[in-house]
């Protein structure tokens, strides 16, 4: 069962759930928490503590940066225009349904494709399954995702849980491969205006160096046919520079035939300067390629598929499995130093409780109920197992934190975590209260709202831990110990467990025999005439409200007429600056 928290200690619960979700890497692991939310199921919170003791050792803080780079891997349906499925017309109704490609009784047709699928011996064989007829769609979003993959593969090397990523980025490098060619085809135009730029540059300079070695005569006949554009006449004067530029062009050509795999012809023989390239051969050269390369990049694909096929639900699962441990480690994280409670029965108990909102807090044990043998810290003799406790002292104090540490410990419990504690016992609760101190102080309508909770609280059996902070600020002391006391005494009679905060601990104490009052005090002031308190209450004592402190800091930080009154106030409970 889920035990019930009432609203105030679902804000802690909330809160406690931010700072896990805070420290998650990847959306979509937030679903692992949701399987940790409440149970008061003792073999349910064993079972997760188990679960938590196993798994949070596998993480490390160093595989965050791996894991957030964990993308999910989607497989999108998508029609190809670039096939076509040429099959019997029994078969028609099957391959249409598939939607992944045009469909045709009539081989002509078909040929007007880049790349012709069939069952019945024409061009690439297939059966009618997406893998054969589409493999790409596959393969896309696995090469897209590499970054994925290579994380997947050192994630699985620091877990020691083997990966199929390497295995599939082996696998990929050879459609990897194709896939290089067909960025080079998207860069064409730069490629070529690059190679033509690069030509033009050689051409020119092999022109200018041969100038060069004319006599002056022939210079300046040249020079005029130059200046006219008359290259036809230079080179037919010299035929030797003009095999030199076709064979610059031939090699230029060359080496793009090279770079693209298949053979490209694009420059003009006629006008051999500048050379230039129709955007006409371009285009022609575009197609060409385009139809050669989605034919290679198909088979690449289904050769590709064959292997990594299997190894797909794997990966699924391992993906999965990143977000396991991207929640584990913000568990890991946000619990560090913490420790598992144990299951117990009759309370809750605690040694060096950490609150978790106060930066570096002084640790308290505590116990409320049943005290185990193990809580054998200063004072703890005077504890009785006493499932009422009324807790006094000093203004600021830490009643309300230890409320809140009592809460948190709680909450944590039930959720399966590790506690903020050194060790911890306590007892599956079927309902949780945390009644914080109200802001309005005055106001019968405050007063109405706080007894009726209280009231609704007392209501009904079951294992209920209420926690109360100072309900007498709304009401007149002496109706509260009335009302604190019948309150109290109900709890008991159901046996309840109660923690009340309350400045009435001397009256409290006379009504209710039954009761542990605890007592946080003052021990003095610091050299910064602040009030040092010792945080961890004392058991079964009184705690003091130390005003003398106060005014003995006033007494030290005043001058004159005001000094002498606070002295003399001092002298009254005994004590001199
Ligand atoms: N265990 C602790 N370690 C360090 N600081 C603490 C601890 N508990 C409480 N404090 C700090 O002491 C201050 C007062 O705490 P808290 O409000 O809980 O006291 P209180 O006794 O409820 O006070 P009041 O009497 O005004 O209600 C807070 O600033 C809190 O951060």
């Amino acid at each position: 069962m889920k035990p019930k928290l009432n609203p105030e200690a679902k804000a802690i619960y909330r809160a406690i759930t931010a700072e896990i979700k805070k420290r998650l890497s990847l959306p979509g692991s937030e679903a692992h928490l949701e399987r940790f939310s409440l149970t008061n199921d003792p073999g349910e919170i064993r079972e997760r503590q188990e679960y938590l003791r196993t798994n949070l050792p596998k993480v490390r803080p160093e595989m965050r940066g791996l894991i957030s780079k964990v993308r999910p891997i989607r497989f999108q349906k998508e029609f190809l225009s670039d096939r076509v499925l040429l099959i019997d017309e029994s078969e028609v109704e099957r391959a249409e349904s598939l939607g992944l490609c045009h469909v045709t009784t009539d081989p002509t047709e078909a040929q007007e494709y880049p790349i012709v699928l069939s069952t019945l011996g024409y061009g690439v064989d297939v059966e009618l399954k997406p893998q054969d007829i589409a493999p790409e769609l596959y393969l896309l979003p696995l090469w897209k995702n590499r970054g994925t993959l290579e994380a997947l593969a050192r994630i699985g090397e620091m877990t020691g849980e083997r990966s199929v990523a390497p295995d599939i980025l082996d696998a990929l490098e050879k459609f990897g491969e194709v896939m290089e060619r067909e960025s080079v085809l998207e860069s064409l135009d730069e490629l070529i205006a690059e190679k033509e730029h690069e030509l033009n540059e050689k051409i020119g300079e092999r022109l200018e160096n041969f100038s060069l070695t004319l006599s002056g005569k022939e210079l300046l006949n040249f020079l005029t046919q130059l200046r006219e554009g008359n290259y036809d006449a230079i080179f037919r004067h010299f035929s030797g520079i003009e095999e030199e530029i076709l064979e610059l062009i031939n090699r230029a050509e060359h080496e793009l035939s090279e770079r693209l795999g298949t053979a490209v012809e694009v420059f003009s023989r006629e006008e051999l300067y500048p050379v230039r390239v129709a955007p006409e051969s371009i285009e022609g050269l575009r197609r060409l390629l385009e139809r050669e390369l989605a034919l290679e990049r198909y088979l690449a694909a289904r050769e590709t598929l064959e292997k990594i096929g299997p190894l797909i639900p794997k990966l699924r699962y391992e993906i999965e499995r990143v977000h396991e441990l991207d929640f584990l480690l913000a568990v890991r994280e946000f619990t560090e130093g913490f420790s598992f409670p144990g299951v117990w029965e009759g309370g809750i108990a605690f040694l060096q409780g950490r609150h978790l909102f106060i930066e570096n807090p002084q640790p308290v044990s505590y116990v409320v109920g049943k005290k185990p043998e193990e809580l054998n810290v200063p004072g703890a003799d005077a504890v009785r197992d006493e499932g009422i406790v009324i807790l006094t002292g000093a203004n600021s104090g830490g009643k309300t934190s230890l409320l809140e540490l009592i809460t948190q410990i709680e909450i944590l419990f039930h959720m399966g975590f590790p506690v903020p504690a050194q060790k911890a016992w306590i007892e599956p609760l079927d309902e949780l209260f945390f009644f914080r101190r109200k802001k309005s102080v005055y106001g019968a309508g405050a007063f109405e709202t706080a007894l009726r909770s209280f009231v609704r609280a007392l209501r009904g059996k079951g294992k209920k831990l209420i926690l109360i902070d100072e309900f007498e600020a709304i009401t007149e002391p002496g109706a509260a110990v009335k009302i604190i006391g019948e309150l109290l005494k109900v709890a008991r009679e159901r046996g309840f467990l109660v923690v009340i905060v309350s400045h009435l601990g001397e009256d409290l104490k006379k009504e209710l025999p039954f009761a542990r009052v605890d007592g946080i005090e003052a021990k003095g002031l610091d050299e910064n005439l602040n009030l040092i308190v010792d945080r961890q209450p004392i058991f079964g004592k009184l705690g003091r409200s130390t005003p003398e402190l106060i005014v003995e800091r006033l007494a030290r930080t005043s001058r004159g007429k005001d000094r002498e009154i606070y002295e003399r106030i001092l002298v009254s409970f005994g004590r001199g600056v």
